[in-house]
């Protein structure tokens, strides 16, 4: 089980270089990432197309990372098995993106992957509640989802606490996990606020090395938790 308020780093695909995928994936595995985002955009739900099942299922050989689907896809439901097959771990879906979301959360876990929900910032936690049971986190949006390198929306931040407060009065462990406009100054915050996992794009694929890119975030969250050892990893005590 991952220890509640640990700080784990997803890099995000979206920001790296397309042309070498399969090298930029494999790169940011060396580089210590625990998690490799994939960002699906349909340019219907949001404005902007990026990649679908079969890109993902030419990376799956290519990295042994936990693969972090992020559906931007409305309606959602006829797409979930090709992306199952093609090797996601975890498949969130956004609250917004359909009528059936019960459904949709039920059968994500009936091929097989995790579940999870991915919350808008104009969407109130509240929209999440009645499916807490079905999934194994909360992909909450802090900036509008459709492209990267955007700016982190703090206003975002009370709902983050309101989610945390949710998700750990399910007793289940559920991770609340930050996605858009995170970096060394916005991930302190998100981390005081309850957040246990982080994507980043920009502020990973958009330097020079990802090793410290990575360690500077994860350090940067943990530095706010008050017993945090300075190497980085969570303290075993909390
Ligand atoms: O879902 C997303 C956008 O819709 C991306 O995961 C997110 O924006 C990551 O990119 P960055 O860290 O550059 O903001
Ligand atoms: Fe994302």
């Amino acid at each position: 089980m991952i220890p509640k308020h640990s700080a784990l780093i997803a890099p995000s695909l979206l920001a790296g270089d397309f042309s070498r995928a399969a090298e930029e994936a494999a790169a940011v595995e060396a580089a210590g990432a625990d998690l490799l985002h994939l960002d699906v955009m349909d340019g219907h739900f949001v404005p902007n197309i990026t990649f679908g099942a079969q890109f993902i299922k030419a990376l799956r050989p290519k990295t042994k990372l936990f693969f972090d689907v992020h559906l931007m896809v409305a309606p959602v439901d006829a797409h979930l098995k090709a992306f199952a097959d093609a090797g996601a771990d975890r498949i969130h879906v956004h609250v917004e993106a359909g009528p059936h979301l019960h459904r949709t959360l039920q059968a994500i876990r009936d091929l097989g992957c995790t579940a999870g929900v991915a919350i808008n910032p104009a969407t109130p936690a509240v929209a999440v509640a009645e499916v807490l049971d079905l999934v194994d986190a909360i992909l909450v949006m802090t900036v509008n989802p459709g492209w990267g390198g955007q700016k982190f929306i703090t206003s975002t931040l009370p709902k983050i606490t309101r989610l945390r407060e949710m998700a750990d009065a399910t007793g289940r462990d559920i991770a609340v996990q930050m996605d858009g406009g995170i970096d060394l100054e916005t991930i302190g915050p998100a981390h005081a606020a309850g957040a246990d996992r982080y994507v980043a794009g920009s502020a990973i694929f958009g330097t020079g090395d990802y090793a410290r890119a990575i360690d500077g975030l994860r350090r940067a969250a943990l530095a706010t938790v008050r017993g945090t050892g300075e190497d980085g990893r969570p303290d075993p005590m909390r």
